[in-house]
């Protein structure tokens, strides 16, 4: 992989950044430089390739869901996360009410939607919800391979207090017997808020992408960290819904699973070859970064990456 190559790619792709916008509805993260664009690629080598803003740390907002997911899988057998939330993908906002009134026995459609990420962190075994925030940080720091990642706290702040919306699918989950009723809600949604804020960089999340791409064995030190059937679950489950409402497109256009949050980053998977993060916080109308997403698909064109 030539590293002028993807320099080209980034630069060719930043006219898109004007078709889209920071995302407003967090205060804080209102506060990100729009035109910033960084790409890494790790390959199971180790070697990088990297471009523009790759170094620069955001938030990693719903990127966090595929560690929450793979930490339920851990936690709980497959039939019994199959009870809370299944693996289908949605056709509304990654924050929809409606779906979990009228589809699925009021199950959120699947792990990577605000209900089912949250509906994931209430199965952790956890017995406080310091110690459910503790395990994910630390999974994150083991797959990032980097020791040094810490949660933005002016983020998580800014999410505590504006989250009504997370507020009322938590609830309502609750009122459904999703979420078990001795939860306190407020102090499983500080814990969500928290996971959400946890900063990373294009960096942090290509190596988090290489370990599933190498079915959840660190390729570097052959450590395992998961089993071969919880990476085929979670990374099966980005290629159908890791992407919202925009996964059908994104598998045909790209066909990479991939992972979006609402910062403007991407986490791409491709299996047994390579770890992709992506960063541009101007998105597009479903929350994904707008240039990232076009990064994405030209390296897909050019390399010849589509797993279909
Ligand atoms: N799509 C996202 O990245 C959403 C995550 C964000 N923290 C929220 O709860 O709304």
């Amino acid at each position: 992989m030539d590293k002028n190559i993807l320099e080209d790619i980034l630069q060719n792709n930043r006219k898109y950044i004007k078709l889209g916008e920071v995302a407003t509805y967090i205060p804080q993260l209102a506060k990100a430089n729009k035109e910033d664009l960084g790409l890494c690629i790790k390959d199971m080598n180790g070697d990088m390739y990297a471009c523009g803003d790759y170094e620069k740390k955001f938030t990693i907002q719903s990127m966090s869901k595929v560690i929450t997911f793979t930490s339920c899988l851990l936690d709980n057998s497959i039939e019994d996360v199959k009870k809370t939330v299944s693996f289908e993908p949605t056709s509304t906002a990654f924050n929809a009410i409606v779906d979990l009134e009228i589809k699925n026995r009021h199950r959120p459609l699947n792990p990577f939607i605000n209900a089912g990420a949250i509906a994931c962190i209430s199965m952790l075994k956890e017995n406080t919800y310091q110690e459910k925030f503790d395990r994910i940080i630390n999974f994150i720091k083991l797959l990032s391979l980097n020791e040094n990642i810490d949660y933005d706290e002016e983020v998580y702040e800014s999410e505590r207090k504006t989250g009504s919306r997370n507020r009322a699918l938590a609830y309502y989950m609750q009122s459904t017997g999703i979420i078990d009723k001795d939860v306190d809600i407020e102090k499983l949604l500080e814990v969500y808020f928290k996971i959400c804020s946890i900063k990373v960089n294009c960096i942090d999340l290509s190596n988090i992408a290489l370990i599933y791409a190498n079915n959840g064995v660190n390729p570097f030190t052959k450590e395992r960290y998961f089993s071969k059937e919880v990476s085929k679950i979670v990374v099966a489950t980005m290629a159908l819904c890791g992407m919202y409402d925009e996964s059908g497109e994104i598998a045909v256009t790209v066909g990479i699973p991939s992972k979006s949050g609402v910062s403007g980053g991407i986490l791409s998977v491709l299996p047994s070859k390579m770890g992709i993060g992506i960063y541009g916080p101007a998105l597009n109308d479903k929350g994904t970064s707008v240039a990232g997403l076009k990064i994405l698909e030209s390296v897909s064109e050019k390399f010849d990456l589509s797993i279909y």
